[in-house]
This record gives C-alpha cells, structure tokens and sequence, in this order.
C-alpha cells in the first residue's frame, strides 16, 4: 500500500509510522491528518468491509488521543474496539490495514498480541472502564515514574451496560489516575435507547453551565489555585451555576467523578486542549463528547445504522454491494419472520434482544408488535432475568442474543431461569465460528456451557425448516430451551410446513456398520458431503445421525450406534470440550462401550478471525477435514482388526 499514490494521496498520514510522529507535528496540522485517516477508511472500507460508522466518527479523538497522550506508555483502553481503525492506521498498521478482518491479517478489534498499543482486549461491550481503572491503580501501586496516564473510551451504548456501571461506582471511591471518555454519537448499533441516552442528551441541553464550569475551573489550574482551597472554590462555584443553569444534578459527578463536557467532539483544537487541560487532575475524571457516527462520509452520516458496519460499498455512489441477490434467507431473517408468524396465534409470545434489533432480526416483530418487542440495550444478563420476570408470569419469551454476548449473562440463565425451569426459549443467533469478527465473537462456547446446566433443554437445526420446527416446538415447551443457529444464509430456503419436533429426538439420514458419524446443527451438511466421498473412494457404509437435541441426547440413537460397536466420529461447531462429542463420549461409557470415538470441533484454544469456511477448514470439520477422520478411523479399525503373528 506504500507506494508513490499512497504517499500523494495521504502526504501525511504516510509519514506516520507511529504516534510519536504524530506527536511532532503542529497542532494546526491535525485536521489533515484526520482528513487523510478518513479518506483512507472510504477507499479501503470500501472493498475490505469492516467496522465503518464508529471509526469514521471517532477519527478527532483518535488523534487528539495519540497527540495529547504518551502513547503506548500512556493506556487508552478501547471499548468494543469497532471505532479503533483510526487507531490501527495510526499505530503501525497502515500498511497491513487492508488485511483486516482476514485470515492470518489484522483483528477487526484492538487485541494486545497485535501490537503494544493495543491494551486490552476488546470486542464486547462495556469493559473498558473495569479495564482502565485495574490498569490505573496497577500503575499507582506499582508507583510507575513518571505517572501513567490511563484513559477509557467508551460509547453512550456501551456505558449503559450493567459492567460499565459498576466499573463507575468502583472508579469513583479511587484515586487512580483514570479519565473516561465518553464518545456519544447518540447511536448504538441501531437506535439506542434507554433513560441514560435520554439523560445524556439532557446534558447537551445544559451545555451553557458545563463550559462557562470547564472555562473557570480552567482558569483555577492556570493560575496555580488548584490547592484544596482551590477545589473547594470550584464546588462552590459549581453547586451555585448548577441550580441557576440546570434542573438535575450531573449523575457522574452526584458519582463523584469529575465530569467536563459536552463538548463537540469534531472540534479537534478544543478536544486537544482541553485534554491537555485535564490529564493531570488527579482521580477519577469524565470527558464527555458529542461526536456523529459515520461522520465525513455523507450516507453514514444520514443511515448510521446501516453504515455501522455495510460490507462492500462504491464510494462514489455510496451504494451498498448487496450479494444475497437470489440466495437463500440468513438463519436471523427466518427466525425473525418465524416469530412474527407465531406471534400472530400466540399473543403471550413476546421478544427480548439487548441492542442487537436488527442482528437478530427481532426487528420484524417490533415493525409488528412493538408492544410486545423489548430492545434492552447492551445488558444480555438483566435480557435473561427480565425474560424469567415475564416467563413467570406466563409469558413466553423468546430471547435472541449472539451465543457469544450470552456468555454474560451466564449466572442469569442458572439462578433467574432454569433453577425455576421457567419456559425462556434462549434463541442464540452467531453460535459457531462467526468468521471475520474472531476470537471474541466466535459463539462456540453455548453447547458446553448450557449443557452443564439441569434441566436445560438444548438443540440447533440443520437447517432452515428444521429452526422453524425447534421454534414451534419451544413455543409449547415448559422449561428453558436453547436453539443455538449460525451467521449468516443457509444453504437452501425453507421447504416444509412448521411442525413440532419430539423433545430429545435426532434422526438417523443414512445407515450403515462401518463407521457411525453424529452430528448437530447446520454443519451437518458437510457430514452429508464427506459420508458420500467415503462411500465411494473407501467402498465402506457409514452411518449418519442428526442429533439435533444435544440435551437431552438421544439413548436410543446412542444406543443403537453402542450395538454397531463401529468407530464412532461426533462433529460440532463448536468447542469440543463439552459439547456434542463429550455427550456422547460420557453416554457411550456410562454404556460400558469401548468404541473407539473421534470428536471434531473447535479444538482448546480461541481461534482467529477468517471466512467461516477457511476456519472449519483450520478446526478439521469441513468436508475435507471430515472425509479425513472417516478415513483414519476405518483404517484404524482395519489395522486393529489385522491378526498379528
Ligand atoms: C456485550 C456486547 N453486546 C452487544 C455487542 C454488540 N455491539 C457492538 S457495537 C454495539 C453498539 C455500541 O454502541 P456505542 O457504544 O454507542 O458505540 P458506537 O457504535 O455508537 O460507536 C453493540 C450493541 C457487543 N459488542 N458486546
Ligand atoms: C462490534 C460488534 O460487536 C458488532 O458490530 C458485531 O460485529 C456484529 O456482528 P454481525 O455482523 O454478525 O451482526
Ligand atoms: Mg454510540
């Protein structure tokens, strides 16, 4: 990417190989820099898709950050991490940035083995705060010279999140040298919502006080009167302004945290400087900014929900490349419309998601019910304890949360939900290897956490019909049920009128004695594919089973393949640890069968971001990586089977 274009095209930026480059510059240079940043995300966003609303929107921060701050000596801890491309180009990775998202390429989110600038890892939202503050008083007891400054940035979505809130009550009681950053674009991935967005906006309002209060506290530290005195004059001041110009008390401040804003986060001379101004305050501090998602790019700017991360685009035109054009529905899509069709002749089915609408298409039943449509915000733990309150009261929930953000609301799904058996169905859209996003993102940890739980009932379709016939089948179920389906588009559209399914029950597709291959979910079809390349070049019958149900796992089929005494292979998206292939492995011994069994899954350790394609490749259960165990497992029993002398 370095060549003689790139260095006409972004005569900046080009000499920016790190921050400390950036830190050379006049400050009246700053606004090119950020000029360039952003023509550089169009162009390469634009055929490498990606994150795009967030970093465009938070381009001036990243270089007030970078400026102002002795980065990587000084932390700044990302939250989510979507809005850090800026980041990443401005750290070293310029010339790599079009590898992100890929195989082998850049993280799509800050991740600390990728470079020294990157603090923490990032990906879910909301923990930056906790993150920050440990860095921070890391730092004082440690005494580091001279003092690290430790800075968290966080969106107004994220920092409605339950974890965010009680890294601020933490925060508040400490000394530590913590300035939060509040970049608040008014935006979640959708519309945010929630009483903290609409007090946040009421800040604006009061944006008179809050700077005539920044300016004197200002003026307090220039001329050396921050003494204790000082502060005291300050607060005096503050609690006089506060009841002429606003009708609340600042809740980050009645926090004692020291809050200064809003300012306007596009305002690259002012951020700076008043950055300058605050860093060295001692404990805990707020620096709230009105920033615009998508800003410099018109079309996000006007439709920041849809530009929050569009996939490719024509930069000209600002026209999405759609490329579902005559492909089958994605497994949300299904599932949303599945739930509006439900809820039609079920008026106590009603929908949670926690600020995931559009991601897992609960959309479609808010377009029709909006009554009966909860978006709680990035809160999946209160998503499940608020689904077990309705589930108690006879309600029937249906709770679409990523099989990944469920992992924090664990302790929910025990104590709220399953110890009642409450009727919650848990609908857990991304589970599997969700390609580009990696390592946090992946949802291949449900099968084995849910699976630990009593009385949870857990099952994933192998295909489009077979969601919709798990989704009519929970509507009448009494107790906690899981239907875990991937990103993405099936494989074919739906085909068969909805049924119910029986409770524990998989389905054998194909017989035979050689070997016995069990499998669940959508990954079934690979099975499909290496059963019929086994058959062939290795002239052997394999049996295939479709469990559907991991809990409770089917005794008969278990039973039936313990008869055939043949090596049995299990295949998962998933970890293996837990999941499918240790059911089986646990049920086959508690049966006293020695069977030789081969699991294929996620192997222990968290995989990197890539097509899903090339990840099942990598893990060992794509067809090819089936195809292979199959083989290994006959010649195997082959070599066994071979008298010796
Ligand atoms: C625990 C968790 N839940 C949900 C998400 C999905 N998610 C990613 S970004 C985002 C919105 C974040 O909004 P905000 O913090 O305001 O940042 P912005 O996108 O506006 O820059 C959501 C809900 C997540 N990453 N982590
Ligand atoms: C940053 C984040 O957590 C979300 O934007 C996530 O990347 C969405 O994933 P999908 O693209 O699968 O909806
Ligand atoms: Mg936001």
């Amino acid at each position: 990417m370095e060549n003689e274009t790139v260095k006409a095209d972004y005569p900046l930026l080009s000499g920016i190989d790190s921050p400390a480059d950036l830190r050379r510059l006049p400050v009246d240079e700053l606004p090119k820099v950020c000029a360039e940043l952003r023509s550089f995300l169009i162009n390469s966003l634009a055929s490498h898709p990606g994150h795009f609303a967030s970093s465009m929107g938070a381009v001036e921060l990243t270089v007030a950050l970078h400026y102002v701050f002795n980065t990587p000596y000084d932390r700044i801890v990302w939250d989510v991490g979507h809005q850090a491309y800026g980041h990443k180009l401005l750290t070293g990775r310029r010339d790599r940035f079009e590898t992100n998202r890929t195989l082998g390429g850049l993280s799509g989110f800050p991740n600390p083995k990728e470079s020294e600038y990157d603090t923490f890892t990032a990906g879910h939202a909301s923990n930056s705060i906790s993150a920050a503050l440990g860095m921070a008083v890391a730092s004082s007891l440690r005494k580091d010279v001279p003092p690290r400054h430790v800075v968290a940035v966080i969106g107004d979505a994220s920092i409605s999140g339950g974890l965010a809130f009680e890294g601020l009550n933490n925060a508040a009681n400490s000394n530590s040298n913590l300035l939060i950053i509040l970049n608040d674009n008014d935006m979640s991935i959708d519309r945010p919502v929630g009483s903290l967005n609409t007090y946040l906006a009421h800040l604006t309002a009061s944006k008179a006080y809050n700077n005539l209060r920044y300016r004197f506290s200002r003026f307090l530290r220039r001329h050396k009167l921050v003494t204790d005195s000082g502060k005291g004059m300050i607060m005096r001041f503050n609690n006089s302004l506060k009841s002429l110009l606003t009708k609340q008390q600042n809740i980050f401040e009645g926090l004692n945290i020291r809050y200064f804003g809003p300012f306007d986060g596009h305002d690259l001379q002012t951020v700076v400087s008043v950055l300058e101004d605050i860093k060295d305050l001692p404990g805990p501090r707020i620096l709230h900014l009105r920033t615009i998602k998508g800003k410099g790019y018109e079309p996000a700017e006007k439709d920041p929900s849809t530009w929050h991360a569009p996939g490719r685009f024509d930069v000209g035109t600002g026209e999405i490349l759609k490329d579902g054009a005559g492909r089958p529905p994605k497994y949300q899509q299904v599932f949303g419309d599945t739930l509006v069709e439900l809820a039609r002749f079920n008026d106590r089915i009603v929908g949670v998601t926690a600020a995931m609408l559009s991601g897992t298409s609960m959309n479609r039943l808010q377009q029709v019910f909006p009554e009966r449509t909860f978006d709680v915000g990035i809160s999946e733990g209160h998503a499940v304890t608020f689904a077990g309150g309705l589930a108690k009261e006879g309600m029937k929930p249906y709770v679409a949360i990523y099989s990944s953000f469920m992992q924090r609301a664990f302790d929910h799904i025990i104590h709220d939900v399953a110890i009642e058996g409450l009727p919650v169905v848990f609908c857990l859209d991304r589970a599997g290897l969700v390609g580009e996003d990696g390592a946090t993102h992946h949802g291949v940890f449900d099968l084995s956490y849910l699976r630990a739980i009593p009385g949870m009932t857990i099952a994933s379709p192998r295909n489009l019909d077979y969601l919709r016939h798990l989704m009519l089948t929970a509507q009448d179920f009494d107790g906690p049920i899981a239907i875990r389906y991937p990103r993405g588009r099936a494989e074919e559209s739906v085909k068969e009128p909805m049924r119910t399914l029986p409770i524990g029950k998989g389905e054998k597709l194909r017989d035979g004695n050689d070997i016995a291959v069990l499998s669940t979910g959508p990954i079934t079809s690979e099975v499909t594919e290496a059963i019929k390349r086994a058959e062939k070049e290795l002239d052997i019958r394999v049996a295939h089973y479709d469990m559907i149900f991991v809990k409770p796992l089917d005794a008969e089929i278990v039973s039936e393949i313990a008869e055939k005494g043949c090596p049995v292979i299990t295949v998962e998206d998933g970890i293996s640890e837990g999941g499918l292939g240790s059911a089986v492995t646990e049920m086959l011994s508690d049966l006293g069968s020695a069977q030789h069994i081969r699991r294929l899954g996620v192997p222990d350790r968290f995989i990197s971001q890539g097509t899903p394609a090339q990840l099942h490749h990598l893990c060992g259960f794509d067809a090819d990586g089936i195809f292979q165990a199959i083989k290994e497992s006959y010649i195997k029993t082959q070599t066994d089977s071979t008298p010796t002398e």
